[in-house]
């Protein structure tokens, strides 16, 4: 897992890299500063192209003067500086890196403190004006001077963070701030880049590392949490040569109705191709030959036989919701599964609203259990909230009071684990934005609880995997990614973690 830091962490690395290592500040500004320019050169490699680079009076401004100076030493002669100090004190090594710029001949404009600006001409902005020393939301000429360069239509490029954005997560509806196409992140992404307010404020992040001391930075204590490719590859069991169906258990999916059965399709087969042995798909009658059809290597099990049967903890686990409805019959046999001695539970869509009209079976979750809300599931559960750092603080706290995991879906998935941290999925892309893809995900979690999988191991797994398998098909040249296609790719994402 990579810890992200709060910028006040990032400060105490900063403090411990330059006290340690030692390096001075003005010498890691430079490190931070080449490490940008090596990014944006990859993103952009014609030394003609014109940019602008807008500098604050902080050390972000100091980055940027520094960027300016390097860039100027690569080959890019067509560089113009904007500085907007209308009233910070600059840096000390703000200071350094304006008078080495000096030296060079690049066009410095310091610009007053007017909302009169001239019109950008420069291709590409590079946003240097704030970073993560903002300390109030943005005001006067300098909202002005952000404004100016959003409307310029011009390619933005911010330094460390778009700025006026909060670096933490906290993202108020009313943030102003700079738009960037891209951000080059130093170390580490700021939390707030997996908000999806941050959606107002950039489009790409790209993180590059300066230097900070790592195991200074694995050691702090932080709540939030990236998934790497390396826990995948630790998580994930590798199958060995005397293993059985009987060794990647029985999954029971509890799904589908009469106009929702795909759904409970593409759970049961989403579950078979993440390798549970038996999968077993419980439904009304009238989806009994589309499951036949479509499906020969599940199982299935009519709606109305569940009472009968005795002895429910042959499934190792339970999937419950995609497609299912909320009439009455749903809910006795929802009621009578979650009572059931099966242990290893995931919760989704139609079996969530029910839990949110039914609070008595909603507070009786074993400890354990798996819900997948999306935003509208979530909110009828646990109430509405005024943006996403109150949604997620509402998952935390409930995980840990429940002892349940949350996965709440989005761009991000979070996933709140019962000992209140919060592990962030980076994978996924916005082709995979299409109804459907929740049910594969459910499918998925079920599978791997079957499996035996932990459950906080089933959910990051589940959500990893299921991304990653999108973004296959999205690098294949998919821009847009049918579920049943997404499910097709999960033997073969497992297997690169795997064989
Ligand atoms: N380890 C690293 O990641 C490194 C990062 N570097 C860069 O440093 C910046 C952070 O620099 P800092 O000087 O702390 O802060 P800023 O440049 O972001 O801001 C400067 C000052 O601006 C004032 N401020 C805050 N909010 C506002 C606002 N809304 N409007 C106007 N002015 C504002 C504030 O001063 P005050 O006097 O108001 O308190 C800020 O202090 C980081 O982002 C990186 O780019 C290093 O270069 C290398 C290591
Ligand atoms: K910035």
């Amino acid at each position: 897992m990579r810890n992200i830091m709060t910028v006040s962490q990032t400060r105490e690395a900063d403090r411990f890299t330059i006290a340690n290592e030692p390096v001075s500040t003005i010498d890691l500004m430079e490190r931070a500063s080449q490490a940008f320019v090596q990014k944006f050169i990859s993103l952009f490699s014609d030394q003609r192209i014109s940019v602008l680079i807008c500098c604050g009076p902080g050390n972000n401004g100091g980055d940027g003067l520094a960027i300016s100076r390097l860039l100027y030493e690569y080959g890019y002669s067509n560089i113009r500086v904007w500085i907007a100090d209308f009233n910070g004190s600059r840096t000390d090594d703000f200071k350094v890196n304006f008078q080495r710029l000096s030296e060079i001949p690049i066009h410095v404009n310091e610009l007053a403190n007017t909302d009169n600006f001239e019109a950008i001409e420069a291709a590409i902005v590079i946003d240097a004006l704030l970073g993560s020393g903002l300390n109030k939301p943005l005001e006067g000429a300098l909202l002005n001077l952000v404004r100016h360069i959003n409307a310029s239509g011009k390619q933005v490029i911010s330094v460390d963070i778009p700025s006026g954005m909060p670096a933490d997560g906290n993202i108020m509806v009313e943030t102003e701030s700079i738009f960037a196409r891209d951000v080059i992140s130093f170390q580490r992404p700021k939390l707030s880049f997996f908000f999806p307010e941050s959606a107002k404020s950039l489009r790409y992040f790209h993180t590059v590392d300066i230097g900070l001391d790592e195991t200074y930075i694995s050691a702090l204590k932080t709540d939030f949490f990236e998934i790497t490719e390396d826990d995948i590859r630790s998580a994930l069991i590798k199958r060995s040569p005397f293993n059985h169906k009987g060794t990647f258990g029985h999954c029971l999916i509890f799904a589908g109705n009469i106009n929702t059965m795909g759904a409970a399709l593409l759970s049961a087969e989403a579950s078979l191709y993440t390798g549970s042995g038996l999968t077993s798909l419980c439904i009304p009658p009238s989806g009994l030959s589309a499951l036949n059809t479509r499906l020969p290597e599940a199982m299935a099990l009519e709606r109305e036989q569940l009472p009968s049967i005795r002895n429910l903890e042959k499934y190792a686990a339970l999937a419950v919701g995609p497609g299912l409805g909320v009439g009455e019959d749903e809910k006795k046999y929802l009621r009578l599964l979650l009572n059931s001695k099966i242990t290893s539970t995931v919760i989704d869509a139609d079996a969530l609203n029910i839990l949110a009209q039914e609070g008595e079976l909603f507070e009786q979750l074993k400890p354990g259990t798996i819900i997948t809300p999306h935003m509208k599931e979530f909110d009828r559960l646990f109430g509405s909230s005024k943006n996403w750092w109150e949604r997620t603080a509402k998952a935390r706290e409930n995980a840990v009071k429940r002892q349940i995991i949350i996965v709440l879906k989005n761009r991000y998935t979070f996933i709140a684990m019962p000992n209140g941290k919060v592990i962030i999925n980076p994978t996924g892309n916005p082709g995979m934005a299409s109804g459907g893809m929740g049910d594969v995900l459910c499918g998925m979690i079920g599978s791997l609880l079957a499996q035996g999988y932990a459950a906080e191991e089933a959910a990051m797994l589940a959500c990893f995997l299921h991304g990653k398998a999108g973004d296959l098909l999205a690098e294949e040249g998919m821009a847009v990614i049918p579920p049943t296609m997404l499910i097709q790719k999960i033997p073969k994402v497992i297997g690169d973690f795997t064989l």
